[in-house]
């Protein structure tokens, strides 16, 4: 029997990566409350959240493979989550100005009886940049549903100098890694030189 995809993300940015390199998926919504997890350390934290939102999402018949995956920015011991508000916004990313930090994403994938979970990293170096140059990006609204409150894939790449590890792993989804464990599960991008 086929395998089917479901996607256990929100996230407009794993569905879009997913199209990118033609895995067909479905999309099922989990529910979880984030703020149980309390690790400091980021690659448990983002395994842990990855887990979690796969766990929450129920595997109805024996051909489906669920893919979740958490993404944080972690700089000098502190983790960066979302921004709450423009104050929040401004003070991650002048702490990241200048700066390398590093971006963690999560990733489970689950069938009825296997579970893969493990995390990537990425290292980011952002330019020095200047209080009006902050103010004008957060303006845009484009820090707010944002881990880190920047987003390398919009306007957030005139930030970025340079990264060492997959770009893909910073938008949200490490997916050449998660193509590879996906074959462990029966699912293969459908690549036809047709797209
Ligand atoms: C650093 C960075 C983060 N992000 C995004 C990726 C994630 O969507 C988001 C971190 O939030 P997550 O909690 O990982 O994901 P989500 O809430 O968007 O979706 P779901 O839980 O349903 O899967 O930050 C970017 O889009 N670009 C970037 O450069």
């Amino acid at each position: 029997m086929e395998k089917i995809l479901i996607l256990a993300s929100a996230s407009p940015r794993r569905q879009q990566i997913l199209k990118q390199v033609n895995i067909p998926f479905t999309i099922r919504i989990p529910d979880i409350d984030e703020s149980e997890i309390k690790t400091k350390d980021p690659m448990e934290k983002v395994t842990e959240l990855a887990k979690r939102k796969g766990q929450a999402v129920p595997i109805s018949n024996s051909n489906e493979v669920i893919l979740s995956a958490d993404t944080i920015v972690a700089f000098e011991e502190q983790i960066l989550e979302k921004p709450n508000n423009r104050v929040h916004a401004f003070e991650m990313i002048s702490s990241l100005s200048g700066n390398i930090h590093d971006v963690y994403t999560g990733v489970c994938i689950r069938s009825e009886n296997r579970e893969k979970v493990f995390a990537e990293r990425t290292k980011v170096e952002f330019w020095p940049l200047k209080k009006e140059e902050i103010e004008a990006y957060i303006a845009t609204e484009e820090p707010y549903d944002k881990a880190g409150a920047y987003g390398i894939q919009h306007y957030g790449a005139i930030f970025v100098k340079q990264i060492i590890g997959d770009y893909f792993n910073v938008v949200g989804l490490p997916v050449s890694r998660v193509v590879r464990e996906l074959k462990q599960f029966g699912i293969y991008p459908n690549i036809t030189g047709d797209n």
